[in-house]
């Protein structure tokens, strides 16, 4: 049984972690031989590479935790993003395939074993999980039982920031999908595993003790996983087991869609019209999963002791107590049933509207349904599908825009995965082009403090910040809204943001949060072109008109009537403002604005 979870909190509530994905950290279970040449040179070229470059501003990064050396040691160059980019090393996702390919071939050892394994991860779920299917099928046709693990590492939470509201949300989820599977006479069994380097020697004693001969488990995207996933090939094949990755968080594959000229697009609209060609000429990539069929009851007589685990559970601590948890709870109830009976009631009543409502934050007008793909515990493939299945001509666009739209933004998962898998270093603290490393960002305490609790004096952006606070969620205009806010008007470090983002929110997925606020910081893909500062205050009395979502989340300001509502001391609120202590704009938002745009030039040397 796997020991409670204590989650460590420092005083603004925030766990003290560092940010998310890692590249090649001492604990990284891969090592990196063709890296190497790239990464370790032991003369780094400190004149060019600002990240080794001496009291550097990637150093000053570090010194404000964004960069942990215990994870990212510092072959985590300009040089090797660049190396990346280029395709002068090979990409850890293009590896692992390669690598799965190869071990394949190798396998001319298939033995049928004693039971097959589903290795559960990101994808909580009965319904529509292809490796699920697939190691059921195989279990079935070798007439042995199929056993499910999950394998608990804290590590991992730690090193990729996970908040404590969505690993309770993930145990919530291990608990249902015990009792589901147990239904079906398939044990799950949960292992602790206290360092993540121990994960693929974890996973090859299971196989054994169990007599398994084939793993199963759903590729997940990120570089430190990716490596982990070729280590536990490789200990598998070493023991003679077979490890089965399959395509399943996306809709459609990374890697699967080019541009004209053969290349990854890092551009939204021309991937999304490809993505969507691709998806009709493709009816696989639609067809969903069938549930697992149930084991023969000799499996209970055989595995009996994996049957009915115990469920870890977070100890209640300073940010995670009693009140906070049940709110939690109560808003965010677990399980694949709750997904899908939100998403029928998002199409039955709110999908058609949503091409105009999505931005009006307000309301809820959108799925909710992010917290439940973020823990797989629903597909994005049976979204796409089931939105589509409300088009009455069954077309991916028959005319409906709210549908249309809808799985527009589905969409937006799959490609800031695409991206994530071709330009690994997004994981590594990098931006996508490497020379916005130059930015002089502010790491000014105070501000960020009075970002993170919504006391900027901006009620849009503090009512959603306080919405995030005591929910685990945020409108997508309003994360819009923070997140330029945060780079653009208090110019502060944009991975800040981001690491605060996932050690908070109970949706925090790396790709969609990394993407969104590379989008935000125009650090990103997509906005390349572009340079955009959101003005609050404007997109405060366009998406909030009435002011009802800055009343609900900020109460200093709930008797503030009129337009005082998005600006109280600019517009005659201020003796309300002051009575009830709501504080005074942090900044002049034009003369940050001005300071940004000087700030980015300069930084890009223009
Ligand atoms: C700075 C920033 C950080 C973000 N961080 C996350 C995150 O950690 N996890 C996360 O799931 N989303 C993130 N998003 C994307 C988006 O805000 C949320 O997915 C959305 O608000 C979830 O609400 P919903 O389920 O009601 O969405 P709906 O509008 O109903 O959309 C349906 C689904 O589509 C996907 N989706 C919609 N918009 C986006 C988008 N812009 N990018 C990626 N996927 C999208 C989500 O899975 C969502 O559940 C972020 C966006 C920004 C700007």
């Amino acid at each position: 049984m796997p020991p409670k979870r204590k989650q460590s909190t420092a005083a603004n509530g925030t766990r003290s972690t560092k940010r998310a994905r890692s590249d090649g950290s001492p604990e990284s279970p891969t090592p990196e031989p063709s890296d190497s040449a790239v990464s370790q040179s032991p003369t780094p070229d400190t004149e060019t590479d600002p990240i080794r470059r001496p009291h550097s501003l990637a150093q000053v990064a570090e010194e404000h935790g964004i960069v942990l050396r215990q994870y990212y040691p510092p072959e985590m160059s300009n040089q090797r993003a660049a190396a990346y980019k280029s395709g002068e090393l090979a990409r850890p996702f293009d590896r692992l395939k390669s690598l799965l390919a190869e071990r394949a071939r190798q396998q001319s050892w298939f033995q049928n074993g004693k039971s097959v394994v589903m290795w559960f991860r990101t994808d909580l779920r009965m319904q529509d999980n292809r490796a699920l299917d697939q190691a059921s099928r195989l279990a079935h046709h070798l007439n042995v039982p199929l056993v499910a693990c999950y394998l608990v590492s804290p590590q991992d939470f730690e090193a990729h920031v996970t908040s404590p509201t969505r690993i309770d949300f993930i145990y919530r989820h291990l608990e249902l999908l015990r009792d589901d599977l147990d239904k079906l006479d398939i044990p799950l069994h949960i292992v602790d595993v206290p360092g993540r380097a121990e994960v693929p020697d974890t996973v090859r004693d299971l196989a054994s003790r169990w007599g398994a001969r084939h793993v199963f488990a759903n590729y997940e995207y990120e570089v430190d996983e990716l490596r982990r996933d070729m280590k536990t090939l490789d200990t598998l094949h070493d023991s003679k087991v077979a490890f089965r990755l399959a395509h399943d968080t996306c809709v459609v594959e990374p890697g699967a869609l080019k541009t004209g000229t053969g290349n990854q697009y890092a551009v939204y609209t021309p991937w999304f019209r490809t993505w969507g060609r691709y998806v009709s000429s493709n009816p696989s990539s639609l067809k969903l999963a069938e549930r697992p069929k149930k084991n023969h009851s000799s499996a209970r007589e055989n595995h009996g002791d994996l049957f009915g685990c115990t469920i870890p559970e977070l100890e209640v601590g300073d940010k995670w107590n009693k009140d906070y948890r049940d709110r939690i709870r109560m808003i965010w109830p677990a399980g694949e049933g709750e997904a899908s009976s939100r998403l029928s009631k998002f199409c039955d009543q709110k999908i058609s509207d949503y091409a105009e409502n999505r931005n009006l934050p307000s309301e809820p007008n959108t799925s909710s349904l992010s917290p439940y793909l973020a823990v797989g515990s629903l597909s994005s493939r049976t979204c796409v599908k089931y939105a589509q299945d409300h088009n009455t001509s069954k077309k991916m666009n028959s005319g409906s825009t709210g549908i249309d739209t809808w799985i527009s933004e589905v969409a937006w998962r799959d490609f800031y995965r695409h991206v994530m898998a071709h330009w690994p270093y997004v994981c590594m603290n990098k931006p996508f082009k490497p020379e916005y490393s130059n930015i002089q960002w502010s790491y000014d305490r105070e501000h960020f403090r009075a970002w993170c609790e919504g006391r900027t004096g901006f009620p849009i952006v503090d009512a959603a910040m306080r919405q995030m606070n005591q929910t685990g969620w945020m409108h997508n205009r309003c994360r819009m809204i923070v997140a330029s806010f945060l780079c653009k008007d208090l110019l502060l470090d944009w991975r800040m943001g981001e690491k605060y983002f996932m050690e908070n929110l109970i949706d925090g997925d790396f790709a969609s949060n990394n993407g969104g606020w590379g989008f935000s910081a125009s650090v990103g893909v997509d906005p390349q072109p572009y340079f955009r500062i959101f003005n609050p205050l404007l997109q405060s009395e366009r998406f909030d008109t009435d002011g009802a979502y800055i009343r609900n989340w900020v109460p200093e300001l709930k008797n503030i009537k009129g337009k005082g509502i998005h600006d109280p001391y600019g517009r005659g609120a201020e003796v309300e403002a002051k009575r009830r202590g709501y504080p005074k704009p942090l900044v002049v938002h034009k003369n940050s604005r001005d300071r940004a745009l000087n700030m980015y030039k300069s930084g890009l040397g223009k």
